[in-house]
C-alpha cells in the first residue's frame, strides 16, 4: 500500500505543485492520475521513488516513510518506467533488462538468463535480445521498458505517461497487455496519463486531477463515469474525446466496455480477465 498523507510540493522557483495531497492507493491495484498537463501527477508519482522529496507531508510505503529508506535502495527496488522507454541507447536490449539486476548483485549470467525469460513474459521474441533499442519500434521499445522495470521484481510500478509516444493502435495493445501484466503479477501500479479513456481501461482506481496538485475526483472507472463529482470532471471525461461523452456498455461476453459519443470502443473495464 502507498500512502501520500498531506503532501506538498513548492519547487525553489515558487510554484506550488501539489498542495495538501492525501490517498491511499491498495496494493496489488492499478491507480491512475489523469488530469491535464501541470496538475502535479509526474510530481506525486516521482515522490513515491523519491526523485522528487515534498516540502511537507509523507509518502509511506506499507507504513513506512519513504523519507526513512535509502533513496539507492528504494529505486531499485520500485520498478520506473518512462515515456521514451528510458532504454540506454548504446546497450542491447538483453543488457537493458538486465542492469537493475547486476547493481543489485546479481550474477550477470543470471540476469541475463533471467532478461529473456522477462522477454517472454512482455510478449517479446528472444531473438530481440541482442539488438539496440534503436532497432525496435516505438511499441517494442515501451515493452522492453516494462520488462526492465520488472526485472528487479519489484512491488510497485510507476508508469509515467508510457506509452505517449506510440501510435494508438499499438497504444491499445500495450494496454491490454498491461491489464495481462497486472493479473499475472499483481504489482501495485500507479500509471500517470493525459488520456482519460487510458485510464478508464487499465485502472482499477481513477484519480482526476485539477490544477495544483488536488484532487477533482477518485473512484473506480465505472463510479466516475456514473457519476462525475461536479462539472469540471464531467466536462473532463466528456470533452477530453472531442466532447464525445464516454459510457459504459455490457458485451455479450459479460465484459464492459468504455464507449464514446459515436459508439466507438474507447477502452475495456476488466473484472474477469478470462473474459477477455
Ligand atoms: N523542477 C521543477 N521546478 C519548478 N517547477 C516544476 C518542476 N517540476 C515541475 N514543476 C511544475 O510543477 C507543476 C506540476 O508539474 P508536473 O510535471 O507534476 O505536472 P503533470 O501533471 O505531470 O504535467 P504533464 O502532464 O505535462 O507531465 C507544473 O506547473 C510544473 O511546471
Amino acid at each position: 500500500m502507498i500512502e501520500f498523507r498531506n503532501v506538498s510540493k513548492r519547487f525553489a522557483d515558487g510554484t506550488l505543485a501539489v498542495e495538501d495531497f492525501s490517498l491511499v492507493l491498495p496494493s496489488h491495484m492499478t491507480t491512475v492520475f489523469v488530469g491535464s498537463s501541470g496538475s502535479g501527477k509526474t510530481t506525486l508519482l516521482r515522490m513515491v521513488n523519491r526523485m522528487v522529496e515534498p516540502t511537507s507531508g509523507q509518502v509511506l510505503i506499507d507504513d513506512v516513510d519513504v523519507a526513512e529508506l535509502d533513496r539507492v535502495k528504494l529505486r531499485r527496488s520500485i520498478g520506473y518506467v518512462l515515456q521514451a522507454g528510458g532504454l540506454l541507447p548504446h546497450r542491447r536490449v538483453v543488457d537493458n533488462i538486465a542492469t537493475v539486476p547486476i547493481l543489485n548483485g546479481v550474477k550477470r549470467s543470471k540476469a541475463r538468463a533471467d532478461a529473456l525469460l522477462l522477454l517472454d513474459t512482455v510478449g517479446l521474441d528472444r531473438e530481440l535480445a541482442e539488438r539496440y533499442p534503436s532497432q525496435l519500434s516505438g511499441g517494442q521499445q515501451q515493452r522492453v521498458g516494462v520488462a526492465r522495470a520488472l526485472a528487479s521484481d519489484p512491488n510497485i510500478l510507476l508508469m509515467d505517461e508510457p506509452f505517449g509516444a506510440v501510435d494508438p493502435i499499438v497504444r491499445a495493445e500495450l494496454q491490454v497487455e498491461l491489464n495481462r501484466l497486472h493479473d499475472e503479477l499483481g504489482k501495485t501500479t500507479v500509471f500517470v496519463t493525459h488520456d482519460v479513456s487510458e485510464a478508464f481501461a487499465i485502472a482499477d482506481q481513477v484519480v482526476i486531477m485539477r490544477q495544483g496538485g488536488r484532487i477533482a475526483q477518485v473512484g473506480t472507472p465505472a463510479e466516475i463515469l456514473a457519476a462525475p463529482a461536479d462539472d469540471f470532471v464531467a466536462t473532463f471525461i466528456g470533452a477530453d474525446r472531442d466532447a464525445r461523452r464516454l459510457h459504459l456498455e455490457e458485451r455479450p461476453d459479460g465484459a464492459t466496455i468504455v464507449v464514446d459519443g459515436d459508439g466507438r470502443p474507447a477502452g475495456l473495464l476488466v473484472d474477469d480477465p478470462q473474459g477477455v
